[in-house]
């Protein structure tokens, strides 16, 4: 069984954010959309449940983020709990626990992680992320290489900082045996005429072409129709994907993925600020499954395309 929405898309994917918490400080940082600062995270029982009512209702794949998930000291328990239920359950971190947690990580039955890399220059790796631990992160990177597959790693390109790394990325990739993700800054409508935006935000269409000319082989995933390029190195080959949802129709109408809040909210979107669907509250009241799956499925029908 899979669930659609008014839309036609199937939700097959759940993203759910394990708290607001966070070591780092990127100065960009969209939080997945929570945007109020909340405690009340969910429990490693709470997480398992709604897990398991939602693999019934179709989810296959599950992704862990925050705030920054390896900061819960409970993490090792909740992927072993949620793994039984799901085929694909992938953690999206900034690494910088990565090189302790790497093995038990796959031991508990995590599959994949992708790790934010937004430079491979300490100074500039300082500037976007408020920490001194580029060092820290690669060592990570190495370890995570050892026991999860695939390793795929986030660069968030911004204007005057790191889109002159780029070609250097993915060298790197393919040098490590990861996957690179070039990801376009992203912000709600309402932010993207702010001098912010303006200030930081490198579109990622001219890029793509470029990738495209270089590129050996070209494929598109399901979601979001993102495009995968197979780019010759020095190195062998570099598998780059470009993330880039701004004003892209086509990213949206084939948005597969439905989001948890840190405190046990379904968010239909990661840009809306108005689609907030509380089940935790229903769930410590004594909701049974059947009544958090109505919620969930309340939760589908209100999802819309943000761009169309
Ligand atoms: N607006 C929007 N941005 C997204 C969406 N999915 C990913 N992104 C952006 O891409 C970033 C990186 O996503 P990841 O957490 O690495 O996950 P992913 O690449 O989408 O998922 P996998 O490819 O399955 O690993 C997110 O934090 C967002 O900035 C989406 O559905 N909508
Ligand atoms: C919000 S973080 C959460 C997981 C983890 N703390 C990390 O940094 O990987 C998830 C991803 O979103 C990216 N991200 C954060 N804010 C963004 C923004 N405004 N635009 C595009 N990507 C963003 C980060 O670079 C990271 O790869
Ligand atoms: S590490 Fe992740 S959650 Fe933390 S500030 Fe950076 S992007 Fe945001
Ligand atoms: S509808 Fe579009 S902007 Fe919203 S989460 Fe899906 S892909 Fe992202």
């Amino acid at each position: 069984m899979v669930l659609y929405d008014r839309f036609g898309r199937p939700v097959t994917n759940l993203r759910i954010s394990l708290t607001q918490d966070c070591n780092f400080r990127c100065f960009f940082c969209h939080r997945e959309g929570q945007r109020f600062n909340v405690r009340n995270e969910m429990t490693p029982e709470e997480i398992e449940r709604l897990v398991r009512i939602a693999s019934r209702l179709g989810i296959k794949k599950v992704k862990l983020t925050g705030g920054e998930p390896t900061v819960r000291s409970d993490i090792l328990e909740i992927v072993k709990r949620i793994k039984p239920y799901v085929a694909d359950l992938s953690m999206t971190t900034n690494g910088s626990r990565l090189k302790e947690l790497a093995k038990p990580l796959a031991k508990a039955g995590l599959d994949r992680v992708n790790v934010s890399l937004h430079s491979l220059r300490r100074d500039v790796y300082k500037q976007i992320t408020g920490v001194d631990m580029l060092e820290t992160v690669l060592e990570g990177i190495e370890e995570a290489v050892k026991y999860l597959s695939p390793v795929k790693l986030n660069m968030t390109v911004m204007k005057g900082l790191n889109e002159g790394e780029i070609w250097d990325m993915v060298n790197f990739a393919a040098k490590t045996g990861t996957i690179l993700q070039l990801i376009e800054l992203e912000a709600p409508k309402e932010m993207t005429g702010t001098a912010f935006f303006r200030k930081y935000f490198y579109p990622l269409k001219p890029v793509e072409r470029e990738l495209e000319k270089r590129a050996l082989e070209t494929r598109e995933r399901r979601m979001h129709r993102r495009k995968k390029y197979f780019i010759p190195t020095d190195y062998g080959i570099a598998e780059v994907e470009v993330v880039r949802a701004m004003h892209n129709t086509v990213f949206c109408a084939n948005c597969t993925r439905l989001r948890v809040t840190s405190n046990g909210m379904f968010k239909t979107c990661l840009l809306r600020n108005d689609d907030l669907i509380d089940f935790l509250t229903a769930m410590r009241n004594g909701a049974s499954d059947a009544e958090i799956a109505e919620i969930f499925k309340k939760a589908v029908l209100m999802r819309e395309p943000y761009w169309r």
